[in-house]
């Protein structure tokens, strides 16, 4: 009772807090951009203050009011971009001027006050934390030379799936969560290549508490995930309210930022350690080794300390964690909706790859339909629903609008994957029309926009492309799916639940058997 009353409180206290700074804030735009929802400006931020309703709204309310809608979230002006054409605009045309990030709680209170290269703000650090990353992490070479770490992670969790498979209950398989199978696959492959994989134990921290389970590391990381997408911290719309911090969100971001940045110096120092052990001989074996290298290189224009080298090692290990297995689980949803597709998917896989192997990382230009798939999955569920929020650095006119300096822009490409200027039957998931015209996923096709464009866009999506085709690609190579007894294919439910990344809403539940020979597994 007691609960509920100081829940129902609270609400109406927050509600009311924004809807008194809203009459305070809200100004007409002296920009002559188009309004949106007038009376709404108010609504707006109640709903992107509720969690899970908003992305729905604000593509509905894209609908109606158009390719480019202005919003207010508290003091801040908000643009939402929902066609190609203006897209290309805020990414392509303008994009230095937009190529910032808002100063939001999450980045300085999660990520060493901005240093991960997600939220550092445009400037000199950023320009050049991204090119460490494309040139020394994410470099073709870099990621070639991991290779054997994804084939060997790839094929241990295709041996926990067999072992899984041969459960009886009641003589009939027993369905597996993917969600769960496929977390913990993404979890060991990018701890491995970021890290080296010898700081987990298996069951529970040791006695220095130094070393974690990968059970405790994933759910830091999923925490992270919380509390960087959420939009919800009033704190951050309405600055002269963040003092109170009133739904603790704040709170929370430092307790949890204790607890990685534990495991992150005990990471660095033991890397250090036997940095400095092997002296002039020492050679990078993971991309924590790459960084505290450069760390010591007096050339780098920006010095790296060792909050920036725990920032970066974290940003890789966020970055990586959720992104693939996510964009595997949205395209099992897709076909498990669709069974004719696992028909022709199997079909090229065995004419291609035959049934006495596992599909490797260089047969991916002889899968034309699986690479369909793929794409077809992240047209219809980008992983970033919403690209990462940019921050106007100066005033700027777009397409003959004025959009001051301070402006929030999102981008919607969950919206502009849908539009039927652009794409036939949108809302259908159809893999064939990736095969008949070649299609770029990688941001100069401003209707497909899974990694964003310009110079905010992915710096990880070489790595995330290739653990996805290859974990695809591989499930439906090694296995038959299918649903549980009293699930037909239309009962799978593709609702999302909003976030950082949006994720299927409800977990698929599917009963597996093996397809390829037994020594395999
Ligand atoms: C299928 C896999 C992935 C997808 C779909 C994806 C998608 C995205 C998107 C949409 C953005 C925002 C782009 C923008 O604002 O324009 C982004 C940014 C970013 N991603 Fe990924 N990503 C994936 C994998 C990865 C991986 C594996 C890593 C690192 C290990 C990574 C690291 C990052 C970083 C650091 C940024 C921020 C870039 C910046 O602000 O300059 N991503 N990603």
């Amino acid at each position: 009772m007691e609960a509920s009353w100081l829940v129902s409180s609270f609400a109406w206290l927050a509600i009311s807090v924004i809807i008194i700074s809203n009459i305070i804030h809200y100004r007409r735009p002296k920009q002559n951009l188009p309004p949106g929802p007038k009376p709404w400006p108010i609504i707006g931020n109640l709903n992107l203050l509720v969690g899970s309703i908003p992305f729905r709204s604000l593509h509905l309310l894209s609908q109606k009011y158009g390719e480019l809608m202005q919003l207010k979230f508290g003091s801040y002006p908000v643009l939402i971009v929902s066609s190609p054409e203006m897209a290309k605009q805020f990414l392509k045309t303008h994009d230095a001027v937009f190529a910032s990030r808002p100063l939001l709680a999450a980045g300085k209170y999660t990520s060493y006050n901005y240093s991960n290269v997600a939220w550092a703000p445009y400037g000199p650090y950023w320009r050049q934390a991204r090119k460490i990353y494309l040139t020394e992490i994410f470099s073709a070479k870099r990621l070639d030379s991991y290779e054997y770490i994804r084939t060997e992670e790839s094929h241990n969790f295709l041996s926990r799936l067999y072992a899984l498979s041969q459960v009886r209950v009641n003589g009939c398989g027993k369905p597996i969560v993917l969600r769960e199978h496929l977390s913990r696959f993404s979890l060991s492959s990018i701890t491995r290549i970021v890290l080296s994989n010898k700081y987990f134990s298996e069951s529970k921290c040791d006695d220095q508490g130094s070393v974690i389970t990968l059970d405790e590391l994933q759910s830091l990381l999923h925490q992270w995930f919380v509390l960087n997408g959420t939009v919800m911290n009033i704190g951050d719309w309405i600055p002269w309210l963040s003092f109170l911090d009133l739904q603790g969100c704040v709170k929370q971001m430092k307790d949890l930022h204790k607890k990685m940045d534990r495991f992150n110096e005990y990471v660095l120092d033991d890397h250090k350690a036997k940095r400095d052990a092997n002296g002039k001989d020492f050679v990078p074996k993971d991309m924590v080794d790459v960084l505290l290298q450069l760390s010591e290189d007096p050339n780098l224009d920006v010095k790296l300390t060792r909050d920036n080298v725990k920032a970066l090692m974290q940003d890789l290990l966020t970055g990586g964690t959720d992104t693939s297995p996510t964009a595997v689980e949205w395209a099992f949803h897709e076909i498990m909706k669709n069974p004719h597709i696992i028909e022709k998917a199997t079909e090229e896989l065995d004419r291609v790859i035959g049934r006495e192997r596992w599909v490797e990382e260089n047969d991916f230009s002889k899968l034309p339909y699986i690479e369909a798939i793929m794409k077809e999955t992240l047209r219809l569920h980008p992983l970033a629903s919403l690209l990462a929020p940019r921050f106007a650095i100066e005033d700027c006119n777009v397409s003959g609008y004025d959009v001051s300096k301070g402006t929030i822009v999102l981008v919607n490409a969950w919206s502009i994957g849908r539009n039927p200027k652009y794409w036939d039957a949108p809302e259908q998931f159809l893999p064939e029309r990736f095969l008949d015209k070649k299609i770029e996923i990688l941001g100069q096709n401003f209707a497909l926009l899974p990694f964003g464009s310009g110079r905010r866009s992915c710096p990880g999506y070489n790595l995330g492309l290739k653990i996805v085709r290859l974990t695809l690609a591989n499930l439906l190579h090694g296995f038959n799916w299918k649903l549980p007894q009293n699930m037909k294919p239309e009962d799978v439910c593709l609702e999302e639940i909003f976030g950082l990344t949006t994720c299927p809403k409800v977990p698929l539940e599917m009963i597996i058997e093996p397809r390829l020979p037994q020594h395999l597994y």
